[in-house]
């Protein structure tokens, strides 16, 4: 199969120069997006991972032409998000938060004429849709009407109408929030197909931790509208280290711990009574010569546990936060302007 969009550029797919979106509310200004640099080459799985507010969506919406940068400059498939707004809808496919599905119609008809729609033969987009339909336990409901379906269902015929069009370019805004966890794993699994048999550029926002880490070659963690790192999950971890905690029977012996561990190298070293936590790259691989020597000064550990590095550590590492506990609070404070410029997004 070949993509049914010519770009006319070898370089990047997507590139953005100082691309900023100011919101103006309450007459306070809100600086949802700060000054992105990215360049997203053919063919990349990228994850934008943030918390809730971090300026994931908003990104994803001026890359779509939804809404204008404040600032900055953002080409997709080689054309200007502002100048040839047009060329670049016909290259991507976009997934929002919102609906995307006709109430009236049925979901397979929805899914097949979305598929003709963007050049696939009848035959094609048959098959397709019936592959994405059981991909997404959709066959039994897809001769319903659209607004009979259930709040999941409804986001899954939503996906699989973003995954039938095969554009060369696809952005999905959250696509894995509203469903469970086998039809998660359904998610990925057709993402990954698409971006390795069809080589599309793939763009989703997430702030499933485990999503990002999973499926995208690249994570892009932003943060207050900034990009505050950008790599592969394993070099974002690894950069990071493992938790090595290391029990001894007295705070005594814990110094003396801590004193040893403090020669590994790039080791951060925190002691809390006879615990020593050592959080260290190849903190795995120093730690049973440590241990031993520590036995062997007579200072030794009672118990020791070695924990890899989540990407969520990555986050409270850059910022003091915890994604999961930022995204709450961010939660509560954005809900009471839930209404603005969003489409209705499913409950
Ligand atoms: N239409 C709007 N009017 C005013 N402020 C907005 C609007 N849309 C977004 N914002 C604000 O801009 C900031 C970034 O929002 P954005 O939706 O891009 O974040 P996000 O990372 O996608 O989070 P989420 O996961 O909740 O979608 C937030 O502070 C949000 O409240």
């Amino acid at each position: 199969m070949t993509h049914h969009n010519e770009m006319h550029t070898r370089g990047p797919v997507i590139r953005t120069v100082g691309l900023t979106r100011h919101y103006t509310r309450n007459k306070q200004t809100i600086e949802a997006v700060r000054g992105l640099d990215l360049e997203i080459a053919p063919g990349e799985l990228v994850a934008f991972l943030g918390p809730n507010g971090a300026g994931k969506s908003t990104t994803l919406r001026m890359l779509t032409t939804l809404i204008a940068p404040t600032a900055g400059t953002a080409e997709v498939a080689g054309f200007d998000v502002i100048r040839d707004r047009a060329a670049v809808r016909r290259s991507i496919g976009y997934v929002g938060q919102g609906n995307a599905a006709g109430h009236q119609y049925r979901g397979r008809d929805e899914l097949i004429s979305q598929a003709r729609a963007h050049g696939l033969s009848r035959g094609d987009a048959r098959a397709r849709s019936e592959e994405l339909l059981e991909a997404f336990d959709l066959t039994e409901h897809a001769d319903r009407p659209v607004s009979q379906l259930s709040g999941g269902q409804r986001r899954r015929l939503d996906v699989a109408i973003g995954l039938v069009q095969e554009p060369a370019i696809l952005f999905l805004d959250e696509p894995s929030t509203g469903l469970d966890p086998q039809n998660r794993v359904n998610l990925q699994e057709q993402v990954r197909r698409l971006n390795a048999e069809l080589g599309t550029t793939i763009v989703l926002t997430t702030h499933y931790l485990e999503e990002a880490d999973a499926l995208a070659g690249r994570v892009i963690v932003i943060d207050h509208g900034r990009v505050i790192a950008d790599d592969t999950a394993a070099a974002l971890k690894s950069a990071l280290g493992d938790l090595v905690s290391l029990d001894f029977g007295s705070a005594g012996d814990a110094m003396a711990g801590a004193a040893g561990a403090d020669r590994i190298p790039g080791a951060h070293v925190t002691v809390d009574g006879s615990n020593v936590s050592v959080r260290a790259p190849f903190g795995r691989d120093a730690a049973p010569g440590l241990v031993a020597d520590l036995a062997a000064a007579g200072t030794p550990v009672t118990r020791m546990e070695v924990v890899g590095p989540t990407l969520d550590d990555v986050f409270l590492n850059l910022t003091g936060r915890s994604l999961r506990e930022s995204d709450d609070t961010t939660d509560t404070s954005d809900a009471v302007d839930a209404a603005g410029e969003h489409e209705g997004e499913a409950a």
